[in-house]
């Protein structure tokens, strides 16, 4: 019997396709995350998502964000597993976009008062500010902040105004050993919050997003059985990757075992492939 217990899903991907000027781009995607409950720990999702550059991953970002409809399908989210509007799902995007004309704390709180009354906003707020090591730079304009800080400060932002699901973009792209650990330790945190937090990490960088995940998308074009590419990519079956049923669930040190360096080479094989 499997040690892992399965409860309500959090995201549900049903059938969803998207189409531009008649070019097919994404086909049929039937995905879901479950709340998956680990022994002896209480940690949320975090779900690699993979595959070849301009196949679709922002496309379907934004259809799961609710940003865009998509021209067939829907998304549900949460644990109601309600249809997904703007505002619910956090995304935070590449450039990690922030009111220039706001202090950092003023950019949080902003964010918080979308979900929050005015108090519990406030609190919030410095409960992120400490959570994030950014407390001494709460008066600092975005653009008097490093490029980590403005990064945890969109991921701060994000999360204060979402439900449990927040998307992270390319989040590892630009940065220093010392920083990826860093966003890593954050990624680990914000997941342990909440049980019901979810992160979706859309990423190039398989070996670390891949350390972190405890479940793996891939975006890939499917073959007709004449051997041609079907037009529009999908999430394949064989293309969402349970790690904690394969033991490569994120837990400490899990990049130095040899069953996950394996695991990692076959991920890169399978986008090449796709
Ligand atoms: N609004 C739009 N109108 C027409 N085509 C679009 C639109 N948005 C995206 N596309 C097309 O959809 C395809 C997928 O783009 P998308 O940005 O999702 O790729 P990606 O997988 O995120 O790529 P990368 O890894 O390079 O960021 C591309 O061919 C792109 O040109």
């Amino acid at each position: 019997m499997s040690p892992y217990s399965y409860k309500e899903p959090v995201l549900t991907l049903e059938g969803v396709s998207m189409s531009y000027h008649g070019e097919v781009i994404l086909r049929d995607i039937d995905a879901q995350v479950l709340d998956v409950v680990r022994p002896g720990m209480s940690q949320g999702q975090v779900v690699g998502f993979y595959g070849r550059s301009g196949i679709g991953k922002s496309v379907l970002c934004r259809i799961m964000a609710g940003l865009i409809t998509p021209s067939q399908g829907t998304v549900r989210v949460g644990v109601e597993q309600q249809p997904v509007v703007p505002g619910t799902v956090g995304f935070v995007q590449q450039r990690y976009p922030l009111f220039d004309h706001r202090t950092l704390h003023d950019n949080l709180l902003v964010a918080a008062q979308r979900k929050h009354a005015p108090a519990a906003a406030r609190e919030q707020v410095e409960t992120y500010l400490e959570r994030f090591c950014l407390t001494q730079h709460r008066k600092k304009y975005p653009a008097h902040l490093s490029g980590g800080q403005r990064q945890r400060a969109a991921i701060a932002q994000q999360l204060l105004c979402s439900d449990h699901l927040i998307l992270l973009d390319e989040p590892f792209s630009g940065l220093d050993v010392a920083m990826i650990d860093e966003l890593k330790k954050i990624i680990v945190e914000v997941t342990t919050m909440d049980e019901l937090n979810t992160v979706i990490i859309i990423s190039h960088d398989i070996q670390t997003t891949t350390a972190l995940a405890d479940r793996l998308w891939l975006l890939g074009y499917e073959r007709d059985a004449a051997g041609q590419l079907s037009p529009g990519a999908t999430i394949a079956k064989e293309h969402q990757y349970n790690l904690a049923e394969m033991g490569l669930a994120w837990h400490e040190n899990v990049e130095a075992e040899p069953e996950f360096g394996q695991f990692v080479e076959h991920i890169k094989e399978e986008i090449r492939r796709s």
